[in-house]
Protein backbone atom coordinates (compact mmCIF):
# COMPACT_ATOMS: atom_id res chain seq x y z
CA UNK A 1 0.00 0.00 0.00
CA UNK A 2 1.54 3.75 -0.58
CA UNK A 3 1.57 7.06 0.50
CA UNK A 4 -1.20 8.03 -1.18
CA UNK A 5 -3.50 5.40 0.18
CA UNK A 6 -2.75 5.85 3.39
CA UNK A 7 -3.20 9.82 3.04
CA UNK A 8 -6.84 9.46 1.30
CA UNK A 9 -7.76 6.43 4.15
CA UNK A 10 -7.02 8.60 6.77
CA UNK A 11 -8.94 11.93 5.04
CA UNK A 12 -12.08 9.48 4.88
CA UNK A 13 -11.34 8.53 8.31
CA UNK A 14 -11.17 12.50 9.70
CA UNK A 15 -14.05 13.72 7.80
CA UNK A 16 -15.76 10.63 9.74
CA UNK A 17 -14.24 11.52 12.74
CA UNK A 18 -14.99 14.86 12.88
CA UNK A 19 -18.74 14.32 11.79
CA UNK A 20 -17.58 16.51 8.80
CA UNK A 21 -20.45 17.31 5.63
CA UNK A 22 -18.22 16.86 2.61
CA UNK A 23 -14.60 15.26 1.63
CA UNK A 24 -13.39 17.03 -1.37
CA UNK A 25 -10.71 15.68 -3.52
CA UNK A 26 -8.75 17.65 -6.16
CA UNK A 27 -7.82 15.03 -9.08
CA UNK A 28 -6.23 15.55 -12.53
CA UNK A 29 -5.78 12.34 -14.15
CA UNK A 30 -8.98 10.69 -11.93
CA UNK A 31 -6.02 8.19 -10.22
CA UNK A 32 -6.51 10.28 -6.35
CA UNK A 33 -10.89 9.53 -7.15
CA UNK A 34 -10.02 5.69 -8.10
CA UNK A 35 -8.39 4.94 -5.17
CA UNK A 36 -10.53 6.90 -2.82
CA UNK A 37 -13.49 4.99 -4.90
CA UNK A 38 -11.92 1.98 -3.84
CA UNK A 39 -11.63 2.47 -0.34
CA UNK A 40 -15.16 3.56 -0.49
CA UNK A 41 -16.29 0.20 -1.75
CA UNK A 42 -14.59 -1.63 0.50
CA UNK A 43 -16.34 -0.19 3.41
CA UNK A 44 -19.42 -0.07 1.69
CA UNK A 45 -19.76 -3.59 0.97
CA UNK A 46 -17.68 -4.58 4.31
CA UNK A 47 -15.60 -6.79 2.16
CA UNK A 48 -12.91 -6.24 4.49
CA UNK A 49 -10.32 -8.69 5.91
CA UNK A 50 -8.90 -11.50 3.51
CA UNK A 51 -10.60 -11.20 0.27
CA UNK A 52 -11.01 -7.30 0.54
CA UNK A 53 -10.55 -5.47 -2.70
CA UNK A 54 -8.46 -3.73 -0.91
CA UNK A 55 -6.23 -5.74 0.56
CA UNK A 56 -4.95 -3.53 3.86
CA UNK A 57 -8.34 -2.17 4.52
CA UNK A 58 -9.85 -4.74 7.50
CA UNK A 59 -12.51 -3.75 10.23
CA UNK A 60 -9.68 -2.78 12.64
CA UNK A 61 -8.46 -0.01 9.75
CA UNK A 62 -12.16 1.46 10.52
CA UNK A 63 -13.31 1.00 14.24
CA UNK A 64 -16.14 3.12 13.47
CA UNK A 65 -17.06 1.48 10.60
CA UNK A 66 -20.65 1.61 11.27
CA UNK A 67 -20.94 4.93 11.74
CA UNK A 68 -18.85 5.88 8.51
CA UNK A 69 -21.44 3.48 6.99
CA UNK A 70 -24.59 5.29 8.52
CA UNK A 71 -23.36 8.80 7.44
CA UNK A 72 -24.40 10.31 4.05
CA UNK A 73 -20.64 12.15 3.52
CA UNK A 74 -21.14 14.16 0.33
CA UNK A 75 -18.13 13.97 -1.81
CA UNK A 76 -16.84 16.59 -4.20
CA UNK A 77 -14.50 15.56 -6.79
CA UNK A 78 -12.56 18.87 -8.00
CA UNK A 79 -10.81 18.85 -11.43
CA UNK A 80 -9.54 20.98 -14.20
CA UNK A 81 -9.24 18.52 -17.03
CA UNK A 82 -12.22 18.56 -19.22
CA UNK A 83 -11.82 14.53 -19.84
CA UNK A 84 -11.70 13.47 -16.34
CA UNK A 85 -14.67 15.82 -15.70
CA UNK A 86 -16.73 14.28 -18.49
CA UNK A 87 -15.46 10.48 -16.95
CA UNK A 88 -16.77 11.58 -13.65
CA UNK A 89 -20.04 12.48 -14.83
CA UNK A 90 -20.91 8.97 -15.00
CA UNK A 91 -19.80 8.06 -11.40
CA UNK A 92 -22.34 7.34 -8.90
CA UNK A 93 -21.92 9.06 -5.08
CA UNK A 94 -19.93 11.73 -5.71
CA UNK A 95 -20.42 15.51 -7.68
CA UNK A 96 -17.82 15.88 -10.21
CA UNK A 97 -16.89 20.01 -9.63
CA UNK A 98 -14.99 21.29 -13.36
CA UNK A 99 -12.20 23.98 -12.05
CA UNK A 100 -11.77 26.61 -14.75
CA UNK A 101 -8.31 27.40 -13.83
CA UNK A 102 -5.09 25.64 -12.49
CA UNK A 103 -3.82 27.08 -9.05
CA UNK A 104 -0.11 27.36 -8.54
CA UNK A 105 -0.35 26.28 -4.71
CA UNK A 106 -2.31 23.87 -2.40
CA UNK A 107 -3.88 26.82 -0.65
CA UNK A 108 -5.43 28.66 -3.82
CA UNK A 109 -7.05 25.39 -5.03
CA UNK A 110 -8.61 24.30 -2.16
CA UNK A 111 -9.80 27.94 -1.56
CA UNK A 112 -11.20 27.21 -5.61
CA UNK A 113 -13.05 24.36 -4.78
CA UNK A 114 -14.74 25.88 -1.85
CA UNK A 115 -15.49 29.13 -3.67
CA UNK A 116 -16.77 27.20 -7.07
CA UNK A 117 -18.60 24.91 -5.16
CA UNK A 118 -20.34 27.70 -2.80
CA UNK A 119 -21.09 29.10 -6.42
CA UNK A 120 -22.84 26.19 -7.40
CA UNK A 121 -24.36 25.71 -4.46
CA UNK A 122 -22.95 22.53 -3.49
CA UNK A 123 -21.99 23.97 -0.06
CA UNK A 124 -23.47 25.79 1.83
CA UNK A 125 -21.67 28.58 5.10
CA UNK A 126 -21.79 26.37 7.83
CA UNK A 127 -20.15 23.09 6.02
CA UNK A 128 -17.31 21.85 7.45
CA UNK A 129 -14.94 20.27 4.48
CA UNK A 130 -12.00 17.64 4.61
CA UNK A 131 -10.15 18.41 1.51
CA UNK A 132 -7.43 15.86 0.69
CA UNK A 133 -5.36 17.60 -2.32
CA UNK A 134 -1.54 17.84 -3.31
CA UNK A 135 0.82 20.05 -5.11
CA UNK A 136 -1.24 21.41 -8.19
CA UNK A 137 -0.41 20.03 -11.52
CA UNK A 138 1.57 17.09 -10.16
CA UNK A 139 -0.72 13.76 -11.25
CA UNK A 140 -0.54 11.79 -7.77
CA UNK A 141 1.07 14.16 -5.93
CA UNK A 142 -1.34 13.85 -3.14
CA UNK A 143 0.02 14.76 0.29
CA UNK A 144 -2.35 16.92 2.52
CA UNK A 145 -5.21 16.68 4.12
CA UNK A 146 -6.81 20.25 5.33
CA UNK A 147 -10.74 20.84 6.93
CA UNK A 148 -12.00 24.36 5.65
CA UNK A 149 -14.58 25.66 7.50
CA UNK A 150 -16.71 27.06 4.36
CA UNK A 151 -18.14 30.28 6.18
CA UNK A 152 -14.22 31.75 6.14
CA UNK A 153 -14.41 31.87 2.24
CA UNK A 154 -18.00 33.16 1.61
CA UNK A 155 -16.72 36.66 1.97
CA UNK A 156 -14.32 35.97 -1.25
CA UNK A 157 -16.89 34.80 -3.19
CA UNK A 158 -17.95 38.20 -5.34
CA UNK A 159 -13.61 37.99 -5.48
CA UNK A 160 -13.69 34.83 -6.92
CA UNK A 161 -16.22 35.49 -9.50
CA UNK A 162 -14.29 38.41 -10.90
CA UNK A 163 -11.07 36.53 -11.28
CA UNK A 164 -12.91 33.88 -13.15
CA UNK A 165 -14.47 37.28 -15.26
CA UNK A 166 -11.40 38.09 -16.47
CA UNK A 167 -8.47 36.20 -18.33
CA UNK A 168 -5.33 34.04 -16.96
CA UNK A 169 -3.14 37.10 -17.58
CA UNK A 170 -5.32 39.30 -15.69
CA UNK A 171 -6.11 37.35 -12.78
CA UNK A 172 -2.12 36.89 -12.04
CA UNK A 173 -1.39 40.62 -12.13
CA UNK A 174 -4.76 41.17 -10.06
CA UNK A 175 -3.30 38.58 -7.83
CA UNK A 176 -0.24 39.65 -7.91
CA UNK A 177 -1.15 43.55 -7.23
CA UNK A 178 -3.28 42.40 -4.11
CA UNK A 179 -0.42 40.38 -2.46
CA UNK A 180 1.72 44.00 -3.02
CA UNK A 181 -1.44 45.87 -1.39
CA UNK A 182 -1.85 43.44 1.68
CA UNK A 183 1.83 44.20 2.46
CA UNK A 184 1.83 47.41 2.06
CA UNK A 185 -1.47 47.22 4.64
CA UNK A 186 0.20 44.74 6.77
CA UNK A 187 3.41 46.09 7.05
CA UNK A 188 3.50 50.07 6.10
CA UNK A 189 6.69 51.84 5.49
CA UNK A 190 9.17 52.34 7.83
CA UNK A 191 6.76 51.80 10.87
CA UNK A 192 4.35 54.19 8.98
CA UNK A 193 0.93 53.61 7.94
CA UNK A 194 0.56 53.99 4.28
CA UNK A 195 -2.34 54.22 1.84
CA UNK A 196 -2.25 53.93 -2.08
CA UNK A 197 -4.68 52.95 -5.13
CA UNK A 198 -3.43 50.47 -7.77
CA UNK A 199 -5.73 51.02 -11.17
CA UNK A 200 -5.64 47.75 -13.07
CA UNK A 201 -6.39 47.56 -16.43
CA UNK A 202 -8.57 50.09 -19.70
CA UNK A 203 -5.33 51.89 -19.01
CA UNK A 204 -6.19 54.24 -21.82
CA UNK A 205 -9.64 55.46 -20.44
CA UNK A 206 -8.07 55.47 -17.08
CA UNK A 207 -5.20 57.95 -18.12
CA UNK A 208 -7.79 59.73 -19.86
CA UNK A 209 -9.72 60.10 -16.52
CA UNK A 210 -6.34 61.07 -14.12
CA UNK A 211 -3.50 63.05 -14.53
CA UNK A 212 0.33 63.19 -13.35
CA UNK A 213 0.46 65.39 -9.72
CA UNK A 214 4.20 65.04 -10.22
CA UNK A 215 6.66 63.87 -12.82
CA UNK A 216 5.72 60.48 -13.69
CA UNK A 217 8.68 57.88 -12.24
CA UNK A 218 8.38 55.15 -14.39
CA UNK A 219 7.70 57.52 -18.04
CA UNK A 220 10.51 55.76 -20.21
CA UNK A 221 10.63 52.54 -18.29
CA UNK A 222 9.49 48.95 -19.66
CA UNK A 223 8.62 48.26 -15.62
CA UNK A 224 7.19 44.86 -14.81
CA UNK A 225 5.09 44.38 -11.85
CA UNK A 226 6.21 41.04 -11.67
CA UNK A 227 9.95 41.88 -11.10
CA UNK A 228 10.93 41.89 -7.77
CA UNK A 229 12.76 45.14 -8.62
CA UNK A 230 9.86 47.16 -9.59
CA UNK A 231 7.57 45.78 -7.38
CA UNK A 232 10.57 47.17 -4.42
CA UNK A 233 10.50 50.03 -6.20
CA UNK A 234 6.22 50.24 -6.45
CA UNK A 235 5.87 49.62 -2.45
CA UNK A 236 9.09 52.73 -2.15
CA UNK A 237 7.12 55.06 -4.16
CA UNK A 238 3.61 53.88 -2.00
CA UNK A 239 3.42 56.87 0.49
CA UNK A 240 3.47 59.24 -2.44
CA UNK A 241 -0.06 60.86 -3.33
CA UNK A 242 -1.87 59.75 -6.13
CA UNK A 243 -2.67 55.81 -7.71
CA UNK A 244 -0.09 53.57 -10.01
CA UNK A 245 -1.85 53.10 -13.38
CA UNK A 246 -1.03 49.11 -14.08
CA UNK A 247 -2.30 47.21 -17.16
CA UNK A 248 -3.75 43.73 -17.51
CA UNK A 249 -0.67 42.20 -18.33
CA UNK A 250 1.31 43.99 -15.43
CA UNK A 251 3.27 46.88 -17.02
CA UNK A 252 3.34 49.98 -14.38
CA UNK A 253 2.37 52.76 -16.57
CA UNK A 254 2.42 55.77 -13.87
CA UNK A 255 2.82 56.76 -10.13
CA UNK A 256 1.65 60.12 -8.55
CA UNK A 257 -2.03 59.70 -10.75
CA UNK A 258 -4.43 61.63 -9.87
CA UNK A 259 -7.91 59.89 -10.54
CA UNK A 260 -10.52 62.56 -12.05
CA UNK A 261 -13.44 60.28 -12.66
CA UNK A 262 -16.83 61.90 -11.78
CA UNK A 263 -17.55 59.94 -7.82
CA UNK A 264 -21.56 60.84 -8.45
CA UNK A 265 -23.80 58.80 -7.19
CA UNK A 266 -20.89 56.42 -5.56
CA UNK A 267 -22.72 54.72 -2.36
CA UNK A 268 -19.85 53.96 0.02
CA UNK A 269 -19.86 53.21 3.66
CA UNK A 270 -19.72 56.48 5.84
CA UNK A 271 -15.41 56.65 6.83
CA UNK A 272 -14.16 56.33 3.52
CA UNK A 273 -12.78 59.64 1.69
CA UNK A 274 -11.24 60.57 -1.03
CA UNK A 275 -8.84 57.98 -1.75
CA UNK A 276 -11.77 55.09 -2.00
CA UNK A 277 -14.31 57.96 -3.46
CA UNK A 278 -11.73 57.77 -6.83
CA UNK A 279 -10.94 54.21 -6.25
CA UNK A 280 -14.97 53.57 -6.97
CA UNK A 281 -15.34 56.30 -9.35
CA UNK A 282 -12.78 54.95 -11.53
CA UNK A 283 -13.41 51.35 -11.62
CA UNK A 284 -17.29 52.36 -12.34
CA UNK A 285 -16.49 54.33 -15.15
CA UNK A 286 -13.84 52.61 -17.13
CA UNK A 287 -13.57 48.55 -16.98
CA UNK A 288 -10.54 48.88 -14.57
CA UNK A 289 -10.50 47.39 -10.97
CA UNK A 290 -9.19 49.87 -8.20
CA UNK A 291 -7.06 48.08 -5.30
CA UNK A 292 -6.73 50.52 -2.37
CA UNK A 293 -5.23 50.42 0.89
CA UNK A 294 -6.75 52.46 3.80
CA UNK A 295 -3.44 54.86 5.31
CA UNK A 296 -5.84 54.86 8.29
CA UNK A 297 -5.66 50.69 9.26
CA UNK A 298 -4.50 49.04 6.43
CA UNK A 299 -7.08 47.39 5.27
CA UNK A 300 -7.38 46.25 1.62
CA UNK A 301 -10.44 46.79 -0.76
CA UNK A 302 -10.81 45.67 -4.26
CA UNK A 303 -13.23 48.05 -6.39
CA UNK A 304 -15.08 47.03 -9.38
CA UNK A 305 -17.95 49.05 -11.01
CA UNK A 306 -18.41 51.32 -8.29
CA UNK A 307 -18.72 48.75 -5.79
CA UNK A 308 -16.69 46.86 -2.58
CA UNK A 309 -15.91 43.33 -3.91
CA UNK A 310 -13.73 42.29 -1.58
CA UNK A 311 -11.97 43.51 1.97
CA UNK A 312 -9.68 42.38 3.75
CA UNK A 313 -7.62 43.46 7.07
CA UNK A 314 -4.14 42.22 6.51
CA UNK A 315 -2.93 42.48 9.92
CA UNK A 316 -5.78 39.95 10.88
CA UNK A 317 -4.54 37.28 9.27
CA UNK A 318 -1.14 35.88 9.11
CA UNK A 319 -1.17 35.03 5.85
CA UNK A 320 -1.46 36.87 2.58
CA UNK A 321 -4.99 35.98 1.04
CA UNK A 322 -4.25 34.80 -1.92
CA UNK A 323 -1.18 32.32 -1.86
N1 LIG B 1 -8.67 61.36 -6.77
C1 LIG B 1 -7.59 60.83 -6.20
N2 LIG B 1 -6.67 60.20 -6.96
C2 LIG B 1 -5.59 59.65 -6.41
N3 LIG B 1 -5.30 59.68 -5.10
C3 LIG B 1 -6.19 60.30 -4.29
C4 LIG B 1 -7.37 60.91 -4.79
N4 LIG B 1 -8.05 61.45 -3.74
C5 LIG B 1 -7.32 61.19 -2.66
N5 LIG B 1 -6.22 60.50 -2.98
C6 LIG B 1 -5.17 60.06 -2.07
O1 LIG B 1 -5.78 59.64 -0.86
C7 LIG B 1 -5.08 60.28 0.22
C8 LIG B 1 -5.96 60.27 1.43
O2 LIG B 1 -7.15 60.99 1.19
P1 LIG B 1 -8.38 60.72 2.17
O3 LIG B 1 -7.88 60.59 3.58
O4 LIG B 1 -9.48 61.67 1.88
O5 LIG B 1 -8.81 59.28 1.66
P2 LIG B 1 -9.46 58.07 2.50
O6 LIG B 1 -10.46 57.45 1.60
O7 LIG B 1 -9.89 58.52 3.85
O8 LIG B 1 -8.22 57.10 2.60
P3 LIG B 1 -7.47 56.56 3.93
O9 LIG B 1 -8.36 55.51 4.54
O10 LIG B 1 -6.20 56.06 3.39
O11 LIG B 1 -7.31 57.78 4.82
C9 LIG B 1 -4.72 61.61 -0.34
O12 LIG B 1 -3.63 62.19 0.39
C10 LIG B 1 -4.26 61.22 -1.75
O13 LIG B 1 -2.94 60.72 -1.71
MN1 LIG C 1 -8.61 59.41 5.26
Amino acid sequence: MDRVEYIIKHGIELAYDIDADVLMIFTETGKTYKILKKILDSINNKNCGKNASFKFISLKHFPNIDKIKNKKLKIIVTTPNRDTYNWLLNEENIVPVFLKYRDDDRQSLVKHGIITSLEKNLLNSKDIVVAIVGIPKTPGGVDTITVVEVNRHTTSLKLYELLKSVDDIERKTIEQVLNIALEIGKEGREGRSIGTIFVIGDTLNVMNQSQQLILNPFAGHNANIFDEKVKGTVKELSPIDGAFIITEDGRVIAAGRYLESKADNIKLPLGLGARHRAAAAISKNTNAIAITVSESGGIVRVFKDGEIVFEIDPRSKSISYLK
